[in-house]
């Protein structure tokens, strides 16, 4: 196991008010710099982070159930990672793969080839966000395909670019004020199993029939470039549709000469208990969209997939100028290495074991909590009006929130109606801390 850096106590500390008066002047100076439209949840400003902790500039320490997203499975500042980067940028800090090339960018495709989902012959492109790698994955599928269709999900999200936003249901606050959006997006029905009209023993193939069926008669099959899903839907609420659902979308594309993209920017690299959710259901994506925990907080994205797709593209068609930055890059092999190294997959199931029994107990007590569900370190809970109301109760939600950022954790939200609790710990947090922050979110129900 990866040792942390020195001297960041792996112990939640608080000893100011939150925001602590530091805080406070900094954000005071930020409204005078920074655009309004960039929000932050909980505006604490960090001097420090490590593993599980992150630590503000008033000397509070924070249990992360955060990740910064879902970026630092690795943990933060995780040391090989640190290591690896520093090295690379004593030795050059950028080129441009288009203009001078590194062996760092080759090295991370190859990895990327070799860990992704399926056997087949495999090419990769490297990219900065996980919005600019959904945008490639279009164009690619598009080029190959000759067709222009794409075919997305309710409750999807995909970026916050003029194509990702087409391609992301929620209006507020992503998409309101920023049309006219691309076009040539469907958007069909999700298997959401807590929501599906007719229970979840219906949303595996039945709700994929229900998707399929609109698909032929709204677009037609042989106009559809692309259907793009993630495998656990993300800011969407953590979707997980029921068994069978992606298998039964996957063999209608394979039928219809559809291109099957997975977008795993979130559900990528351990985070689900697989190093990709595609796995679960031995699904073989054709492209399949990577960035967040690629590279242990470094900004790198990635589409991978069928060599026969990634190489239609005519030369100088896919590009970028910092694609792939060497510094990312040295992260990224690093990251994956510890992710191998360490075991990580499993450490997220035995993570999500705990946490969902946690959870499911705390659901016996407090009937807001409609949902538990995930897998791996990728959790929520779902919260309601209760007393068998499902209506969704973002209120509940905002003092549940207001509680835990008060007393040390950091907790994120999400979900179309706004009313979904999301865990999402670094993979290397420790079972104390781990205990500890699910005890925080015990204590802010109790106190409903
Ligand atoms: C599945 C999935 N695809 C694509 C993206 C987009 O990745 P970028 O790296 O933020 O562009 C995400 C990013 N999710 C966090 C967005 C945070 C925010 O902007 O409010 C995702 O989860």
């Amino acid at each position: 196991m990866a040792t942390s850096n020195a001297g960041l106590p792996q112990k939640r500390r608080i000893v100011t008010e939150i925001p602590g008066p530091k805080s406070k002047a900094l954000q005071e100076r930020r409204s005078r710099a920074v655009a309004k439209g960039v929000g932050s949840v909980l505006p604490v400003y960090v001097e420090r982070a490590d593993r599980g902790i992150v630590q503000d500039i008033d000397g509070n320490a924070f249990i992360d159930f955060g990740s910064g997203i879902a970026v630092t499975n690795v943990g933060n500042a995780n040391p090989e990672v640190v290591a690896r980067a520093s090295e690379q940028l004593a030795r050059f800090t950028h080129t441009c793969f288009m203009v001078n090339p590194y062996e760092g960018y080759v090295e991370v495709c190859e990895a990327l080839n070799r860990i992704s989902p399926g056997t087949h012959e495999k090419r990769s492109i490297l990219l900065n966000s996980g919005a600019e790698a959904v945008e490639n994955a279009v164009k690619i599928a598009r080029n190959a395909t000759g067709r222009q269709a794409v075919v997305v999900f309710d409750h999807a999200y995909h970026g916050r670019t003029n194509l990702t936003m087409a391609l992301t249901a929620k209006n507020m606050p992503y998409k309101q004020g920023f049309g006219p959006f691309a076009g040539e997006v469907y958007r069909m029905p999700m298997a959401y199993p807590f929501r599906w009209p007719t229970g979840p023993e219906n949303c595996g193939p039945e709700a994929a029939a229900q998707a399929i069926d609109q698909i032929t008669k709204q677009i037609g099959a042989e106009n559809v470039a692309a259907v793009l899903i993630e495998p656990i839907q993300g800011e969407g609420g953590f979707i997980e549709p029921g068994a069978g659902f992606l298998p039964a979308i996957v063999e209608f594309c394979r039928a219809n000469g559809i291109v099957f993209v997975a977008d795993e920017v979130q559900t990528g690299f351990a985070r689900t208990g697989d190093l990709f959710a595609c796995e679960h259901e031995d699904v073989v994506p054709d492209l399949i969209c990577t960035a967040k925990g690629i590279a242990g907080g470094l900004p790198l994205a990635a589409v991978t997939g069928r060599s026969e797709l990634m190489d239609a593209v005519h030369g100088g068609g896919l590009g970028g100028t910092y694609g792939g930055n060497p510094a990312a890059c040295a992260a990224a092999l690093a990251s994956l290495e510890t992710i191998e190294n360490d075991r990580l997959t499993e450490r997220a199931r035995a993570i999500g074991a705990t946490m969902l029994s946690r959870l499911r107990a705390l659901a016996e007590r407090h009937d807001v909590i409609g949902d538990v569900r995930g897998r791996g370190a990728m959790i929520a809970i779902e919260l309601v009006a209760g007393n068998g109301d499902r209506t969704p109760n973002p209120t509940v939600l905002a003092e549940v929130l207001k509680h835990c950022h008060a007393n040390g954790l950091i907790l994120l939200s999400a979900g179309t109606y706004g009313n979904v609790l999301r865990m999402l710990p670094p993979l290397v947090i420790s079972d104390e801390l781990l205990d500890e922050g699910l005890s925080v979110i015990e204590d802010a129900f109790a106190r409903l």
